[in-house]
């Protein structure tokens, strides 16, 4: 290994990684006279499955466990990693992902979605490891400082994005549990020393059952216990179902069953159970024999039942229908291909679906493909409230304007696996009634207790003691560099948040806040705080944890930008390095079908642009390179000409897309460095591309767009084929041929 200074480039999925393959030869051109390496992390879900599965490949086909290794890296001092988004895979995308390996001659096991045998099950545990947020739990070694830089939010009001009116009169309203969800039954503490504990059920007729043999606590840790009742859950769900059903809105039901890999797929499948509840009553026995299992959404069962015999295939689909008759409209995924709200449960994601609802004026598409009011359905009370105090917002004072508004930075709690986004590995859905404990394995003695029944979904939150001071350290740095307020999204009322505060209110005193306006308010307070001050064109920095992060840092870029995919998020890695992730969005499987029928891609990489500049900026400082400090000067500067010349791709075919957006920004970035005189090498060296670049502005733009509207044959999904999704992303031969005359 040499001792460059390293830029890590992650290799993910779908959109992002086809727009990567253009960028990584831009980003290589550019850094290598500053001798700068760029590498390649390749964490795409078909690797990560890949190199989970050796035995099962011959020795050529085997793969290093990239993922676990960029997970060490962020351990150490110099990491400098970009993060793309990546695929958070649901059951469904995993095994459409092995069907294409296993296609391609990797002779994968299949996935056993109903396992019998021992081996079975493990095989399941094995490939559990490849779904839900797999890789971004293992990265995140710091909490998240996401912002809209300044030149976005200028933008943004110059060029304000189409925002739908709201009626007073709307109906549409959020629904969430008030009583029996994790939020009110939850218990918390701060532990005094470390300890190991375990997670123990006693049943009713006295039986232990260890549930999670151990887990090592630190001293100073938080830790939670809480849990939904299935009974409560089933309540609310029919309660709501007949409302929206009496009332004439439509249904739907927002999860997070990506990052909440275990418990949300649960909730998710209650829900579809209960909504078509004769059917499943009358054809129980069949749909458990045919292995059917409604958490992975109704495309599971409806892929199952194709195999029955047609008269019996058409009795289901009769019931089922039968069912909808007296059950409220459902929203619609894609009204034109008929997938509703249920189809997958990843299909609809809280932190993205309910921002767009808002945007579009409280509104979802129905099966007519009309816009119509819904009940959004969010069953855990412990964030939804913020979606209904935004939503009475909007209904009071209308639609926000993002020529005016102010902007909402985010402060998040994220390192180290923090709270119900790291507590996949301790939660379960409960076999039997009985007391559910959390004990410390030496002692014996109960620290958290609950009384749980059969089905109930009980899971253990932990939040160490070192992220929180680094959080409000990062919150006190931001309110300074910024001069911006900073809230504590944080209720009192809530143990867990109540522990919380009285961390933040103790390591506040380690710093200097003298001038600055810090201030701990309860969310729905905090929500109507920030927005008052929004509408006023007044900016807040919200500080929150990991969920509302998550939340937060969609919903706000949305309505001030249009999309989280402009925000600048950066990972301040708690042993020293960096990783910055390229917005906030994920990664819109809609972009790959269009690149692929009509070779356009409309994913815009300005979050790519952000990132890279503070990549480059960070490496600047820690390596003392001051070349690498103008590159990331030059290139703001470049972002900044992109964004005012209106370069950003558009979402038509035939229009400037991804690829000649990438070539402007290199215009404008060579430009840009051959014009300063902060470094004479550097301008000397990019002059000529400047000038060959400037000179074929047209011819370049031509032959980008010139393969346009034919479709486009990447050789596969999850696993393209390399090369020709470099042909395919990289069709000028002007702009590469300028590329390679600096040796790229
Ligand atoms: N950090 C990560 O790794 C993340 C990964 N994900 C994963 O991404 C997938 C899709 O998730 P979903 O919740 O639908 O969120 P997305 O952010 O992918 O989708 C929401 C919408 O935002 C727009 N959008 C997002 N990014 C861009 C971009 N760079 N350029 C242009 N438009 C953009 C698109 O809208 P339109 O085209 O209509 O304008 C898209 O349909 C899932 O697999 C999820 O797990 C999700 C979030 C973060
Ligand atoms: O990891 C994921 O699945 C999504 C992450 C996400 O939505 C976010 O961090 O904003
Ligand atoms: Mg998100």
């Amino acid at each position: 290994m040499s001792n460059d200074p390293t830029i890590i480039y992650t290799l993910t999925d779908e959109a992002p990684l086809l727009a990567t393959h253009a960028f990584l030869p831009v980003v290589r051109t550019f850094t290598k006279p500053a001798g700068i390496k760029v590498d390649e992390a390749d964490i795409s879900v078909a690797a990560r499955i890949l190199a989970n599965f050796p035995e099962y490949l011959t020795e050529e086909q085997r793969v290093p466990d990239v993922l676990s290794e960029l997970g060490k890296k962020t351990l150490e001092p110099d990491a400098n990693i970009i993060k793309l988004p990546n695929i958070s895979a649901s059951v469904a995308q995993l095994q459409a992902a092995i069907k294409e390996l296993q296609g391609k001659g990797y002779a994968l096991p299949d996935y056993p979605s109903d396992p019998k045998t021992d081996e079975e099950k493990a095989l399941k545990a094995r490939y559990g490891k490849c779904t839900g947020s797999a890789v971004n739990p293992v990265l995140r070694e710091g909490n998240s400082d996401r912002r809209a830089p300044r030149a976005v939010k200028e933008y943004a009001r110059k060029n304000p994005h189409s925002m739908a009116e709201w009626s007073q009169a709307s109906r549409t309203h959020v629904s969430h549990m008030t009583h029996g969800d994790f939020y009110h039954g939850e218990k918390s503490l701060t532990l005094q020393g470390a300890r190991d504990v375990k997670m123990e059920l006693i049943t009713k007729s006295g039986q232990t059952i260890v549930l999670k043999q151990k887990v090592a606590l630190q001293d100073g840790e938080i830790i939670d216990s809480m849990f939904m009742s299935r009974k409560a859950l089933l309540d609310f769900y029919e309660k709501q179902i007949e409302d929206a059903k009496q009332t004439g809105v439509m249904f739907s039901l927002h999860v997070k069953a990506t990052m909440m890999k275990v418990s949300h797929p649960i909730v998710f499948g209650h829900c579809v159970r209960m909504f078509y509840k004769e059917a499943f009553e009358k054809h129980g026995a069949l749909f458990d024999s045919l292995g059917i299992n409604v958490n992975n959404g109704m495309a599971d069962l409806y892929n199952k039942i194709a195999t029955l015999p047609a008269s019996q295939r058409e009795e289901v689909e009769r019931d089922l229908h039968a069912c909808q008759e007296n059950r409220p409209a459902l929203a619609m995924v894609d009204s034109a291909k008929g997938i509703t709200n249920f189809h997958s449960p990843n299909d609809v994601i809280v932190d993205a679906s309910m921002p767009a609802m808002i945007r579009a004026g409280g509104k979802m598409y129905g099966a007519d493909g009309r816009l119509k009011e819904v009940k959004a359905v969010i069953p855990e009370s412990t964030f939804a409230r913020i979606y209904q105090e935004i939503i009475n917002f909007c209904k009071w004072h209308g639609a926000f304007d993002p020529r005016t508004m102010g902007t909402v930075p985010n402060v998040g709690l994220m390192a180290q696996q923090a709270e119900e986004y790291g507590s996949h590995d301790k939660t379960f859905e409960v076999p039997e009634d009985g007391v559910a404990n959390i004990t410390d394995l030496a002692t014996g003695e109960v620290l958290l207790t609950q009384n749980v029944e059969q089905g109930d979904i009980w899971r253990m939150c932990q939040v160490k003691d070192a992220p929180i001071r680094d959080w409000v350290k990062l919150a006190v740095t931001r309110a300074r560099n910024s001069g911006m307020p900073a809230v504590f999204w944080l209720d009192p009322y809530r143990p867990h948040e109540n522990e919380l505060i009285k961390k933040v209110t103790l390591y506040l005193k380690d710093h200097d806040t003298t001038g600055l306006d810090i201030q701990i308010m309860s969310q729905v307070r905090a929500m109507r705080y920030t927005l008052e001050r929004v509408i006023r064109g007044l900016d807040t920095i919200s500080v929150t944890g990991n969920i509302l992060r998550d939340y937060l840092t969609d919903l706000f870029p949305i309505m001030e930008l249009g999309t989280s995919a402009k925000m600048l998020s950066i990972v301040p890695l708690m042993a020293g390095g960096g990783m910055y992730e390229t917005g906030a969005g994920g990664s819109a499987p809609k972009h790959v079908q269009q690149l692929t029928e009509e070779n356009h891609l409309r994913w815009d990489s300005l979050g790519e642009f952000l990132a890279l500049a503070v990549s480059l900026e960070e490496l600047g400082i820690k390596t003392g390179s001051d070349k690498a400090k103008v590159l990331a000067k030059t290139l703001d500067a470049a972002t900044g000409k992109l964004l005012d010349n209106r370069k950003s791709p558009s979402p038509k075919t035939g229009e400037l897309d991804n690829r000649g957006s990438q070539f402007y920004l290199s215009l404008y970035w060579a430009q840009e460095l051959a014009a300063q005189k902060d470094d004479a090498e550097l301008a000397a060296y990019f002059a000529p591309l400047a000038k060959s670049l400037g000179e074929n502005e047209q011819k370049i733009v031509a032959e980008l767009l010139a393969v346009q509207g034919q479709p486009a044959d990447i050789g596969g999904y999850y696993l393209a084929d390399t090369a020709k999704v470099k042909a395919i992303m990289r069709p000028s031969a002007t702009f590469n041929g300028a590329l390679e005359a600096l040796g790229a």
